[in-house]
């Protein structure tokens, strides 16, 4: 078995925003780098940690993560839509591996995804389903937040299953983060329209779709103007992140609280857990190196937006 690991901020907004030109090839030239690193470790298995928008889990029934036997991809802001290659008796298997090790995790046997799990495997891959892909689900978007020890010991639970597959190159990917505050709704603000999509919002017809995605590249312009009433970009807490990242010293950030998070970094920074688990099940590989560390601030793609290789 040997393991690498790509963490990468997504932003649906990528496809929808025009960034100045030398940072929309700094980005760029950042997923090059990254796509060469992958090519050259080649993976034969993908463990993806990655959030949801209220497209595949809802306040119905909100784990806190939970693997999927099968994952469909929904297509949001024109992510490529379809089934992902689960290896359906491997993620079984990783999920008890999980539960042995007394980290209680949810299962579906058939996953929504949406840009946050895809948005990666179209940049490093170029399809969804060019490599097997176990998909795990974090929730960053959806309070109540497990504390973040409880994500450390999930992915070392995950890393300590991965480091007993023999035979597999195994890429771990974190998808999200890290500070940024995108105007997804808020149980605790959002109206009762809302309220119903937050609660059971599968399918929606395609011009709530639309609307919804238009709501989000309006405020990214008006962000990028100065002019959003959201959280601003924290690039100082992203490079404390970042740090700790490629530290190792991962038990840093277990007394960091959900409100203080969300208050330094924005209601959407809890998605740096998919960082710290895949991080984590690194680390529960052996030691590791980081080899790739891009960041900038992006108002433009409501995102502090890092990029992170290592194995
Ligand atoms: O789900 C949405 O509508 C928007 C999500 C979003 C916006 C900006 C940055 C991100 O990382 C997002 O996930
Ligand atoms: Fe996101």
């Amino acid at each position: 078995m040997s393991v690498a690991l790509v963490c990468m901020s997504h932003s649906p907004l990528l496809e929808f925003a025009d960034p100045p030109a030398d940072v929309g090839a700094a980005v760029e030239d950042a997923f090059a780098q990254a796509r060469t690193f992958v090519e050259d470790f080649d993976p034969t298995l993908v463990v993806s940690f990655a959030p949801d928008h209220y497209n595949g889990f809802f306040y119905e029934l909100m784990p806190p993560f939970c693997v999927g036997f099968e994952a469909v991809a929904v297509g949001d802001y024109g992510s490529q839509a379809g089934t992902l290659d689960v290896p359906a008796a491997l993620a079984e298997d990783l999920a008890q591996a999980v539960i042995d090790r007394d980290v209680d995790m949810a299962i579906s046997r058939r996953m929504r995804i949406d840009h946050g799990a895809v948005q990666p495997l179209e940049i490093l891959f170029g399809d969804i389903a060019a490599r097997r892909v176990v998909p795990v689900f974090v929730n960053g978007v959806a309070a109540p937040f497990t504390p973040m020890r409880r994500i450390r010991r999930m992915g070392t639970a995950v890393g300590e299953f991965v480091a007993t597959l023999s035979g597999e190159r195994v890429l771990l990917i974190g998808s999200g983060g890290l500070s940024h505050d995108p105007p997804v709704p808020r149980w605790e603000t959002a109206t009762d329209r809302q309220r119903a999509d937050l609660l059971d919002g599968r399918d929606p017809a395609p011009d709530a779709r639309e609307a919804r995605q238009r709501r989000v590249i309006e405020t990214a312009r008006a962000f990028a103007a100065g002019e959003a009433g959201i959280r601003d970009l924290n690039p100082e807490w992203d490079a404390a992140f970042l740090d700790i990242c490629a530290s190792g010293d991962l038990e840093e950030v277990d007394g960091w609280s959900p409100a203080r998070m969300a208050e330094d970094a924005g209601n959407s920074a809890h998605e740096v857990r998919t960082w710290l688990a895949a991080f984590s099940a690194l680390r529960a590989c052996g030691g590791y190196d980081v080899v790739q560390r891009f960041y900038r601030p992006i108002p433009e793609l409501i995102a502090g937006f890092g990029l992170m290789t290592a194995r």
